[in-house]
């Protein structure tokens, strides 16, 4: 009975700090973004060691007090580190270096603009029968008209179309990796308009409701978590009509959420998850057995899913 007691005061107690979480949550995404705006990993970075505050903020030209204050509370949530000698990066930090390899400092601007947050003031309202979409609701329209790897995969392909492939950025780095293979960049015409050009990648501008250019691979890396079921099976079909019946296949990169799954990184799947809810009309994250729901429903024979040890899995899906 004691230990009982003792058990819920220590969860009241408890609570009362984790409540401060969800009262101001925000401020981890504000303050990440403050510090790539004031480019403090890069400039870190360029230091080479320990950087001490005076140096920062001369370099940055930021008052010392403030970028102390801002230090003070990244070096607490571990973004960065403090040592006598000054102040030093860690691998969370390279994470958000403007122009990193794996950089996610571009997303998280992004994320954090006010165009991208207005949506979430209305997700109460998505989720209500019949709610209305929360991007659509902010904006008057939706994300897509205001839009502002294993190697082995690709293995015996000669050429692949990105579906949904933005900027070609992808595009660029995997024929870079595979100059043999002959890339092509699909996407909305205004979209592949302002792509830049790029050695081995063909930009064209289309509807992928409508028709896929022709490839031995068909490429979708977070694009069909936007859309619901019937409109996945759409696209899907399109994509199947675009490779060859023998050799080709489609290359889905997505999250794949699990109720029971205990990984680390479920928590961001089903943060995404949410995501979806506020910027997309009805889009969603899936589980294994919705995406298999959706590959048979576009006529696939069969697929596999991969697990890369990351957010995403590669689901390889044939005809
Ligand atoms: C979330 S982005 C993914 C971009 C890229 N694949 C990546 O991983 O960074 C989804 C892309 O789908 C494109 N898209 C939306 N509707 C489309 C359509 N009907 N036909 C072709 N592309 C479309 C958008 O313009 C956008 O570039």
């Amino acid at each position: 009975m004691e230990g009982e007691a003792n058990r819920e005061e220590e969860e009241e107690a408890q609570a009362h700090v984790d409540i401060w979480k969800y009262v101001f949550g925000f401020v981890d995404m504000a303050v990440v973004k403050c510090a790539i705006q004031l480019g403090i990993p890069d400039a870190l970075e360029a230091h080479g060691g320990p950087a001490k505050l005076s140096d920062l903020s001369s370099v940055l030209r930021c008052s010392p007090s403030a970028l102390h204050r801002v230090m003070r509370f990244l070096v607490h949530r571990k973004i960065f580190k403090e040592a006598p000698a000054g102040y030093l990066q860690t691998p969370l930090s390279r994470l958000l270096l403007k122009n990193g390899e794996k950089s996610l400092a571009a997303l998280l601007l992004l994320e954090s603009s006010p165009v991208m947050l207005a949506p979430w003031h209305g997700l109460s309202a998505r989720v209500l029968a019949n709610g209305s979409p929360a991007f659509e609701s902010a904006h008057g329209e939706d994300i897509w008209s205001r839009r502002v790897s294993g190697p082995e995969v690709f293995d015996r392909v000669e050429s692949v179309v990105d579906v949904g492939g933005g900027d070609g950025t992808a595009l660029r780095l995997l024929v870079e990796a595979f100059p043999s293979i002959r890339g092509i960049n699909f996407d909305l015409p205004h979209v592949v308009s302002v792509a830049l050009d790029c050695a081995g990648v063909e930009h064209v501008g289309g509807d992928m409701f409508a028709s896929v250019p022709k490839a031995d691979a068909a490429y979708l890396k977070w694009v069909l978590h936007d859309w619901d079921d019937d409109e996945c099976i759409q696209i899907l079909r399109k994509c199947r009509e675009a490779i060859p019946k023998d050799k080709g296949k489609v290359i889905i990169v997505e999250a794949v959420v699990e109720e029971d799954n205990k990984d680390k990184l479920e928590y961001v799947r089903l943060m995404l998850d949410m995501v979806m809810m506020a910027h997309t009309n009805k889009g969603k994250e899936r589980t294994s057995k919705e995406w298999a729901y959706v590959l048979s429903e576009s006529g696939f024979s069969r697929h596999t899913i991969k697990n890369i040890k990351a957010v995403q899995s590669v689901i390889e899906a044939y005809p």
